[in-house]
């Protein structure tokens, strides 16, 4: 299999005992925080998706350049970036707004989803019935051991993941624990395919596994619980 395909679709299973079955219509409001993901909503908003990838590469090219070169060099970008990042600090900040429903959204503030966040790789998302997919490419700015992603990036992964699949219980709540078993290295700077959903639901409290995969090859698996608050 090459590095970019997707996993193969799994085969429909059976309903999870144990877990509602929740209307589409509910699990599509549910997830609409962070998918699906839509295009800009004004020549702005795409513009600073542009910029966002732009720091992307930014943060990458920083992450990778060679100390032992020019330092003239170095010394003369690091100048520019300076410059540039007041420059950009110097316009309009949402901060100083209202926000509207589009700034709020998962799919543009995240630091996994996120459009606008160049921390952000950005993972894309999407549903399959009560399953949530995603995949992502890890560049070198999330390295923790030599060419493979540092374990807390392997873990929050999962938890952005499991985070929209917990609506398969047909509500969200905050993470209240997660576990994941790192079975092998998470390769950077190839696809990661995630695929997570609720395998149980009690009250308040929904259970969520989910798997992630390089090139098909099983990386890490994990389950985590998500409390929804106490109605007021
Ligand atoms: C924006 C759209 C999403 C909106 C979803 C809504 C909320 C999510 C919030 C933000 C989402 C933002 C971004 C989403 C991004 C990614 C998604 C991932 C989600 C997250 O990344 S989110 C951030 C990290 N997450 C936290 O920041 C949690 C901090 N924490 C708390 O906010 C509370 O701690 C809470 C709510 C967990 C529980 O509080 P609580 O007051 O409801 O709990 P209470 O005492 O009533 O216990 C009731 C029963 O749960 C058992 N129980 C309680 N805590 C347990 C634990 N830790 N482990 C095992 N069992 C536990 C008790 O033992 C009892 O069990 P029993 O009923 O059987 O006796």
């Amino acid at each position: 299999m090459s590095t970019t395909e997707p996993l193969p679709a799994a085969e429909a299973a059976p309903p999870l005992a144990g877990v509602p079955d929740v209307p589409a219509d509910v699990l599509a409001e549910l997830r609409s925080t962070w998918l699906p993901r839509p295009e800009p909503d004004s020549a702005g908003r795409a513009e600073r998706h542009r910029l966002a990838e732009a720091a992307r590469r930014l943060i990458e090219a920083v992450k990778l350049v060679d100390p032992e070169g020019d330092a003239d060099a170095l010394g003369s970008v690091a100048d520019e970036v300076s410059d540039l990042a007041a420059r950009i600090a110097a316009l309009p900040s949402v901060e100083q707004r209202t926000p509207s429903f589009e700034d709020l959204q998962l799919h543009e503030r995240s630091p996994f989803v996120g459009a606008a966040n160049p921390l952000a790789p950005p993972m894309e998302l999407e549903a399959d019935g009560p399953v949530v997919r995603a995949h992502a490419v890890f560049g070198a700015a999330y390295e923790g051991p030599m060419g493979r992603v540092h374990g807390g990036y392997v873990a929050a992964a999962f938890d952005e993941v499991m985070g929209v699949a917990q609506s398969g219980a047909g509500a969200l709540g905050m993470t209240a624990y997660l576990t994941v078993r790192m079975k092998r290295g998470t390769p950077l700077h190839q696809r990661i395919d995630y695929e997570a959903e609720v395998v149980r639901v009690e009250g308040r409290k929904a259970w969520v596994e989910a798997r992630s995969y390089a090139d098909g090859v099983l990386v890490a698996d994990g389950e985590g619980l998500f409390i929804r608050a106490r109605a007021v």
